[in-house]
């Protein structure tokens, strides 16, 4: 399995404001590059949290590349996966539709309601007791079939990858505004490290817009 994260921060490395409101950090540019990305992936993965603030599809926006993914032999979208420990993801959000299958992976405190108001619209994988347990859940999607997985955010999850080891490569576009807040969502959030820090090795700079996107391999810990 190979996990790429992959988001769009403020100079000041923020993912969005305090109030968790989508901003448009980057342009068009960028998100044909995230497009690109996403049709190169068996799955596109996010958090509860990215769904309840974005309600994002998820999905392959242009068709000449769904295209190419259907001569392929593989479905016109990747899979989407949403890391949702007690199944918070409302039943019309738009990464249920049809467009793709969808996995939500749950921990064993989603109650028996909540799966059962999902159970239909996607694939549920339960793994951990409180939150989810990444390695376990990812370990259950790649005998799924999904090698190239694509991480779209946010902090929280972002953060549990990087500690449980799971991230091979970062993207990062760098965009031109400040967001500034101490309770903006950064790239990686959760606890935080205080020693064993993951360190990354610089692979590319590449300018795009008024922006920059690095790209970074997780070095060996
Ligand atoms: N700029 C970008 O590229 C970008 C991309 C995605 C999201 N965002 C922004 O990020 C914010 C959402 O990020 P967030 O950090 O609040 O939520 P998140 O998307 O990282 O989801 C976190 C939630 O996932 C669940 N979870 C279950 N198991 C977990 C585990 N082991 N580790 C971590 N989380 C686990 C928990 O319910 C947790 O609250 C929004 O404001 C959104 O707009 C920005
Ligand atoms: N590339 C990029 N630049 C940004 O400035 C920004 N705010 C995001 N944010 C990513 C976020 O996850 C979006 O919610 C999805 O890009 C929406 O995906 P859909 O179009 O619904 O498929 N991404």
């Amino acid at each position: 399995m190979h996990v790429v994260v992959n988001a769009a921060m403020s100079a000041d490395g923020k993912l969005s404001s305090r109030r968790r409101e989508q901003i448009a950090i980057s342009g068009e540019a960028d998100f044909e590059r995230v497009d690109r990305l996403r049709a190169d992936s068996d799955a596109v993965v996010v958090g509860v949290g990215t769904v309840l603030a974005d309600d994002p599809h998820l999905t392959v926006k242009d068709e000449t590349l769904r295209g190419q993914r259907r001569e392929n032999d593989r479905p016109a979208n990747p899979a989407r996966v949403i890391v949702d420990s007690s199944g918070r993801t409302p039943p019309d959000a738009a990464v249920l539709d049809d467009a793709a299958t969808t996995y939500v992976c749950l921990s064993e405190a989603a109650s028996v309601e909540r799966r059962a108001a999902l159970a239909d619209r996607a694939e549920l994988v339960t793994a951990g007791d409180e939150r989810v347990d990444l390695l376990r859940a990812f370990a259950t999607l790649q005998e799924q079939g999904l090698e190239q997985l694509m991480v779209e955010g946010g902090g929280e999850l972002i953060f549990s990858l990087f500690e449980a080891g799971l991230v091979d490569e970062l993207r990062v576009f760098v965009g031109p505004k400040i967001i500034g807040g101490r309770d903006a969502p950064t790239l990686a959030d959760g606890e935080g490290f205080v020693a064993d820090f993951p360190s990354l090795d610089l692979e590319s700079v590449d300018r795009l817009d008024d922006g920059v996107v690095l790209t970074w391999r997780v070095a060996d810990r």
